[in-house]
């Protein structure tokens, strides 16, 4: 067991711990982008409210319900559709990065479901449709893009730049790695093209706050607060 990790039974015996169960779910496909890019395998993960990017799921009591039927209900809450999930898809469990929100300790377990291609357009659709978190708590169902083009740059490494939840990108790379959804050299490449993007990304992000810091103070040339404040009038 990778350190950090914890067995079911170690997790589910921590007293006055939280509990958080997550899911990914994929599929086989052999639709090609533009008709000439494999796709291979379409993998589910969410834009949450907070900006950032994880997998469907979320917190679970299990002094009232087991993880599996916890985690089923967070599903239909964010996917519409009752998945059932069972102790078999359970792949690791794991105390999560301490948070400032809580001083509980959070306890993170992953599971892994692989369904059919219509059964994962089903979930997608539900969840833009009949889901009660849509718009709310869960901003959109994204898919992973697996492949790798415009260099390197597009596709996977792209993908991998963004911000994502606790520890849902290592549970991505785990999964993608130990699926065999992507070779250790694809992801290799990724991860190098990630933090190249990642750097550009906070030159971009500079650039942006210098522009704003101008137009605001320009802006506020032709706006003369001494006038505009009655003490001063
Ligand atoms: O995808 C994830 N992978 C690992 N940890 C995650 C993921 N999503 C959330 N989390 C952590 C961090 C969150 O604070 C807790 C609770 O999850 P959340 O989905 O926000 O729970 P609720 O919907 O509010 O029940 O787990």
């Amino acid at each position: 067991m990778a350190s950090g990790q914890l067995s079911r039974a170690e997790a589910l015996a921590c007293a006055g711990c939280r509990h958080a169960c997550h899911v990914m779910l994929y599929c086989d496909t052999r639709t090609q982008l533009f008709g000439r890019i494999p796709i291979r395998h379409v993998v589910l993960m969410q834009m949450r409210f907070d900006g950032l990017l994880g997998f469907p799921g979320g917190l679970v009591n299990p002094s009232e319900e087991t993880l599996e039927a916890g985690l089923s209900r967070e599903l239909s809450e964010e996917l519409g559709v009752a998945l059932p999930i069972s102790v078999e898809d359970h792949v690791d469990s794991c105390h999560a990065p301490s948070s400032s929100s809580s001083s509980r300790q959070l306890i993170t377990h992953f599971y892994v479901k692989k369904m059919e291609e219509e059964q994962i357009r089903e979930v997608e659709k539900a969840a833009a449709s009949t889901a009660t978190d849509h718009g709310q708590e869960v901003l959109g169902m994204v898919r992973v893009p697996l492949y790798a083009m415009q260099g390197g740059d597009g596709g996977l490494a792209s993908f991998l730049s963004h911000s994502f939840i606790g520890n849902a990108r290592s549970q991505l790379i785990d999964s993608l790695l130990s699926l065999n959804l992507v070779s250790s050299a694809e992801l290799q490449k990724a991860l190098a093209n990630s933090l190249k993007i990642h750097e550009n990304a906070a030159e971009d992000l500079r650039a942006a706050t210098e522009t704003l810091l101008k137009l605001t103070c320009s802006g506020n040339k032709q706006f003369d607060p001494q006038q505009h404040n009655p003490a001063h009038a």
